[in-house]
């Protein structure tokens, strides 16, 4: 083992007591314990050994003495002598034997008298018994011996007597011991209460009494006292750091609150969970005053939202949502319960932070209804366009509005011409579907409703009998027009935002559209099948009430028939007062015709001024003459359009089953053949189909595919007609006339393709062809030297239509570069008198021109002279009609009189046309006429014979 003394002590340290008095006491006893142990000991083993010295030197002596005391006596044998002597060491002696031994071995013996002592302990005993030894004196008288002298040490009696020292000294010992501990542990003790008051200091640091300090005693020792100053200094010390961090402490706790007031609501409760205080912002937010709400229960002041319990006191901090119903209304907060302890376990009061989430609960709420509101507009807008009729759409749009609002009911109204009729209903308003309800109609009564106005007036009777207190509705408007209402209404006062009326205006807008749908489908087909301008049936429905006819003639084994309208130069109409007016014209005439029809006819309008009359049951043809007689009867009164009196005439065609046909389309084709004979009979009538006509028809076609081709080919030509000045006799000027070379038929006479030109739209081309041609011919004639005249050449009621003829006659001449002088130009009364605004105009920009202008057909038509004097006309040329009679019919020589008046008067010159023997030539001469045309003068002839014809006039 090799364990040290001091590694012993060092391990009992830890088992000292905890407490420094305790160990002070305990190191100071021990130290003070060994040190009188160790004294004591040393005092002992030098008492001890000198008393056992002294002891045995003291018996020497005494036996000494004895011995020389008896020696006479044993010399002589007083033996009694000898034995009291003895006796007498034995007295108060720490002997317990004395003896004397003779020489001869007698003995005498004296023992000390026993005496009760108090017991040593035995290893005392026997270790003085071992330091001690018999005392022997040889008693020698004259030096004989006379025997030994024995003292025997009482052992016992000398180690009660040391151990009695012993006691006596360890007594003591242990007395002043004591009284040193008893005095070192006061002191101690005292000293160290200066410790034990830092306590108290503690004690009242922990008290809040920041300002305290550490007391001390007066007697205090040094260290302590050196202690407790450095405490109180570091105390002091930490008050002045502590001091200023509690102040910027308690100054960033002001503000954490008044931030925590500005932003957020705080109240606080006590342990019991009531109110005790709240900021301002719980007031403004909830509207509750402070007594309103102090000493009310938290739990009560905020409805958790959802299904979760009121909060409850608790040692656990509490989050959720609550519902305030405030003076301001429902207000959503976030609230959060802190607990404050004021001891672990115990609460001493709630903080409850509350944050405003009302606006954000109202958006959320809003986004989700917004997303409901759209799908139910999608799904509305897929069903509508599924739908194939409008009840039951009607139907989901009222529903989808009352669901979309969360109302209890909603209706989809019509309005009509005697009021407002639901036509669907959703919830209360179900049941009514269909009711009609004696209110407003028109658009104007049911423009938007506001988002909070009263129920409408003619909704009351509605209102009454399902308990609705409020509503909103919207208009429902297809285009222009408005097709009804979509109404939301609740049973309990409410107000509706915008969000709601663009939510309703959504629905009615779906609605809307699918309205328009159905009213376009429905439209188209009704234009499938009718006219939209005249509303008659169209073409193809024509087409079924003709097969009908002929199904039902072919049953009955009898007859029907198709007429073929079309109206005369319609065209005219269309060109000259635009295309409106002959689009009243087209209604006129379909009423016109309708009138005309019996009741099973049918009047259906075919396409542009065509139209069709289908005439079943018929006896027998003189019933479609007389309604064909009818028609052309009708149509040729005159028309009063914008202001003015127009006269339309129309031609007839007319087919019958079974004789011109067994089906409705060459029934059709064989009417509009017999049409066209009506027009090339000189329009204005009617016909029955016979079979040439179709060849006519063909020949017309024919004749049409080659005059297509006839101006490339350069089969036209000009003939030209004079005209004579009846003062000079000689040719004042020419008319061209056109003339076709057909390469087989030779020349065509002019009315058999004049007409078709028109018609077609090629007299603009052919026309351009006729003004350059006499150009280039004036032209040639110049170059042979010829005096040239003027030549008139004819413009037709599509020329002066023309957009821009001005300009291209304009060109025309400039391009083959002729005086204009030499060129005039002949219209008919009729051309301009159709449209004499225009006319005028025209006329001006080609009298700029330097060209003449003259009135061909002069009295044919209706010439208004106020219009004749606008004119910028260089001649009149009185029609044939009048002339052919003369000088016999005296009409006509009235008439030739006053027209050559009035021309003279308007500074004009007259040409009489169809001049064609002396007798016309003298009487026209009398009356002043200026110059005649016609056979009398001249046929038309090619161009050159033109100058022989000059020459002769030039000669006569
Ligand atoms: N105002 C109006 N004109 C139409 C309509 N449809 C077609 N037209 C015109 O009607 C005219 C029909 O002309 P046509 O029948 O070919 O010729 P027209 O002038 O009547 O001469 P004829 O039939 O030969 O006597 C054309 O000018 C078309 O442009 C319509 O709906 N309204």
């Amino acid at each position: 083992m090799t364990f040290s003394p001091l590694l012993r002590v060092m391990r009992i340290i830890p088992a000292l007591p905890r407490s420094l008095v305790g160990r002070v006491f305990t190191v100071f006893s021990l130290t003070l314990l060994l040190s009188m142990g160790t004294g004591l000991g040393l005092f002992y083993r030098y008492q001890f050994l000198q008393h056992i010295e002294e002891t045995q030197d003291t018996a020497l002596t005494l036996v000494e003495v004895a011995t020389q005391t008896i020696e006479d006596s044993v010399v002589i044998g007083d033996y009694d002598t000898v034995k009291r002597t003895l006796g007498k060491m034995l007295f108060q002696s720490p002997f317990k034997r004395a003896e004397f031994i003779d020489v001869g071995g007698g003995t005498i013996r004296v023992d000390a008298p026993r005496v009760t002592r108090a017991l040593a302990p035995r290893w005392l005993t026997a270790r003085i018994a071992a330091k001690l030894y018999d005392v022997n004196r040889i008693a020698n008288v004259g030096g004989k011996d006379y025997g030994v002298v024995r003292l025997q040490f009482d052992e016992e009696k000398l180690a009660a007597q040391v151990w009695s020292l012993v006691l006596e000294t360890a007594g003591v010992a242990f007395v002043v011991f004591v009284a040193s501990l008893v005095l070192m542990r006061t002191l101690v003790r005292r000293w160290l209460d200066n410790l034990g008051r830092l306590r108290s200091f503690e004690h009242d640091v922990a008290a809040g009494r920041v300002t305290a300090e550490a007391a001390l005693l007066a007697d205090a020792p040094t260290e302590i006292q050196e202690a407790i100053r450095a405490v109180n200094r570091s105390a002091a010390s930490l008050r002045d750091q502590f001091g200023q961090r509690i102040d910027s402490l308690m100054n960033s706790l002001m503000q954490h609150k008044s931030a925590m007031d500005q932003a957020a609501i705080v109240c606080e409760a006590d342990a019991a969970g009531a109110i005790t205080g709240v900021n301002d912002l719980f007031v403004t937010s909830s509207g509750f005053t402070r007594p309103d709400v102090v000493g009310q229960r938290l739990a009560d002041v905020g409805r958790p939202a959802g299904a979760r319990l009121p909060w409850q006191p608790s040692d656990r901090v509490w989050n959720g949502e609550v519902v305030i119903a405030g003076r301001h209304g429902r207000r959503h907060w976030y609230r959060t319960i802190v607990p404050m302890f004021a001891a672990p376990g115990t609460v001493e009061r709630y903080i409850c932070i509350d944050i405003d989430i009302t606006e954000r609960k109202e958006f959320e709420r809003t986004i989700v209804e917004n997303a409901q509101r759209q799908t139910l507009i999608a799904e509305l807008g897929r069903k509508a366009l599924a739908a194939n009729g409008l009840d039951d759409l009607f139907a989901d749009a009222a529903d989808a509005a009352a669901r979309g609002l969360g109302a209890a009911c909603a209706a989809l109204f019509e309005t009509g011409p005697d009021g407002m009729r639901v036509r669907a209903g959703a919830g209360r308003l179900a049941q009514s579907t269909g009711l009609q309800l004696a209110g407003p109609h028109g658009d104007a009564h049911v423009a938007a409703h506001g988002t909070d106005a009263a129920l409408r007036p003619w909704f009351a009777p509605l209102a009454a009998l399902h308990g609705i207190d409020t509503g909103i509705d919207t208009a429902i408007v297809c285009g222009e027009r408005t097709f009804g209402l979509l109404g939301v209404y609740a049973a309990r006062p409410r107000r509706f935002g915008a969000d709601d009326a663009n939510f309703l205006h959504g629905v009615a807008n779906i609605v809307a559209t699918a309205v328009e749908r159905q009213e376009a489908r429905n439209r188209l087909t009704y234009l499938a099948q009718y006219d939209p301008l005249t509303s008659l049936p169209n073409r193809r429905r024509l087409a079924h009430s003709l097969e009908d006819a002929i199904a039902a003639a072919a049953r009955a084994q009898g007859r029907a028939a198709v007429m073929f309208i079309d109206l005369d130069r319609f065209k005219n109409v269309n060109d000259m007062l635009g295309h409106g007016i002959g689009d009243q014209l087209l209604v006129q005439a379909a009423k016109r015709l309708s009138a005309c029809a019996r009741a099973d006819d049918v009047v259906a309008r075919l396409g542009g001024d065509e139209f069709a009359l289908v005439l079943p049951a018929l006896d027998d043809d003189g019933i479609a003459a007389g309604i064909g007689a009818r028609v052309i009867e009708a149509l040729a009164q005159p028309f009063y359009l914008a202001g003015q009196q127009l006269f339309v005439s129309a031609s007839v065609g007319i087919a019958t089953y079974p004789e011109n046909g067994r089906d409705a389309e060459t029934l059709l084709k064989n009417a509009d053949t017999a049409m066209y004979g009506a027009k090339n009979g000189g329009r204005n009538n009617y016909q029955f189909y016979v079979a040439e006509m179709h060849e006519n028809a063909t020949q017309r076609l024919q004749t049409e595919t080659q005059l297509r081709q006839a101006l490339e080919r350069g089969e036209f030509l000009l003939h030209y007609q004079p005209k004579l000045d009846l003062a000079t006799g000689t040719i004042s000027g020419f008319e061209a006339l056109l003339r076709w070379n057909h390469p087989q038929r030779g020349l065509v006479p002019p009315l058999e393709f004049i007409a078709i030109l028109e018609d077609t739209g090629l007299i603009l081309p052919v026309g351009e062809w006729v003004i350059g041609e006499v150009c280039r011919q004036l032209k040639a004639w110049q170059a042979q030297g010829m005096a040239v005249r003027p030549v008139a050449i004819n413009l037709s009621a599509r020329q002066l239509q023309q957009a821009d003829l001005a300009g291209a006659v304009e060109r025309i001449v400039a391009r083959a570069g002729v005086d204009p002088a030499l060129l005039e130009f002949e219209l008919t009364e009729s051309m301009l008198m159709a449209n004499p605004e225009a006319a005028v105009e025209i006329l001006a920009r080609i009298k700029a021109l330097g060209m003449r202008l003259s009135v061909d057909d002069f009295g044919t038509g209706y010439s208004s002279l106020a219009y004749l004097k606008r004119f910028p006309l260089d001649a009149l040329k009185i029609d044939r009609t009048f002339v052919r009679d003369l000088p016999d019919d005296p009409d006509d020589a009235a008439i030739t009189k006053a027209v050559i008046r009035l021309a003279h008067s308007l500074s004009l010159k007259v040409v009489a046309e169809g001049v064609e023997n002396v007798d016309q030539l003298r009487e026209l001469e009398q009356y002043g006429c200026d110059q005649i045309q016609g056979y009398y003068v001249s046929r038309p002839v090619p161009a050159q014979a033109c100058e022989a014809l000059l020459a002769g006039t030039a000669m006569a």
